[in-house]
């Protein structure tokens, strides 16, 4: 079965172009086998574009692959003596666990305190998705997202907290409806109990 990817794609509001076509029809291919094994019609009427669907719903997931953490920090870092902390909380993400192919999602909170250089308060968001739309696992996440603004930025402290809901543990496996794991990580000023402990109680806070 051969896909195409520009035949298929008539709805007239995909953005071709950020797909990888080659890979795209590739992997369409493969979801076709893939539907057949488990035991559905691939040919009828309501899966027909089915496998180039998921073809590039899995290329959206991981699009982070594509994405330069570094480079999108340091194109918007600039000069500032501000030296207290800066908060990005609640920052939405959502990933897929490596271990399965299936999301986690939830919030990231993100911290630093600056070192003569502050960054887009987007920058730090960006940072975040790019991380996140990869196959991971909560801990290296929490990891890459603290040394990336830590090598970046050199300020004087980086702190990351993420809460995350996992599908592998919701949908099968242990089925825990409720679980909600959580990961930190910090560097500099945040090794620091006082100053952790800012930061947690202002991430908690709604006046933050
Ligand atoms: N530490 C960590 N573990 C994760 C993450 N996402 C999924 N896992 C776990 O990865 C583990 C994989 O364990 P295995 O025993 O190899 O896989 P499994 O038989 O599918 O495990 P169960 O989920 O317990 O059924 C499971 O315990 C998952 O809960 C993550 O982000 N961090
Ligand atoms: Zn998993």
């Amino acid at each position: 079965m051969k896909f195409s990817l520009n035949k298929l794609d008539n709805g007239g509001y995909s953005k071709v172009e950020h797909y990888n076509t080659e890979n795209v029809e590739k992997l369409a291919t493969n979801y076709h086998d893939i539907l057949g094994l488990l035991g559905e019609d691939p040919s009828r009427e309501g899966l027909e574009k089915t496998p180039i669907r998921v073809a590039k719903a899995m290329q959206f997931l991981t699009q982070g692959y594509n994405m330069n953490p570094e480079e999108i920090l340091s194109s918007a870092k600039f000069k500032e003596d501000y030296r207290q902390m800066v908060i990005v909380k609640d920052i939405e993400l959502y990933s897929l666990c490596e271990h399965h192919m299936l999301p986690f999602f939830g919030k990231a909170h993100v911290a630093y305190i600056p070192n003569g250089y502050i960054t887009g308060l987007s920058k730090i968001a960006r940072v975040v998705e790019a991380f996140s739309r990869r196959l991971q696992v909560q801990e290296r996440l929490t990891l890459q997202i603290k040394e990336c603004i830590q090598n970046t930025l050199n300020p004087l402290g980086v702190a990351v907290v993420i809460e995350a809901t996992h599908m592998c543990m919701v949908m099968r496996g242990i089925e825990k409806q409720n679980s909600v794991t959580t990961t930190s990580d910090f560097t500099g000023a945040f090794e620091k109990v006082a100053t952790r402990e800012e930061f947690i109680r202002l991430i908690s806070s709604d006046l933050s």
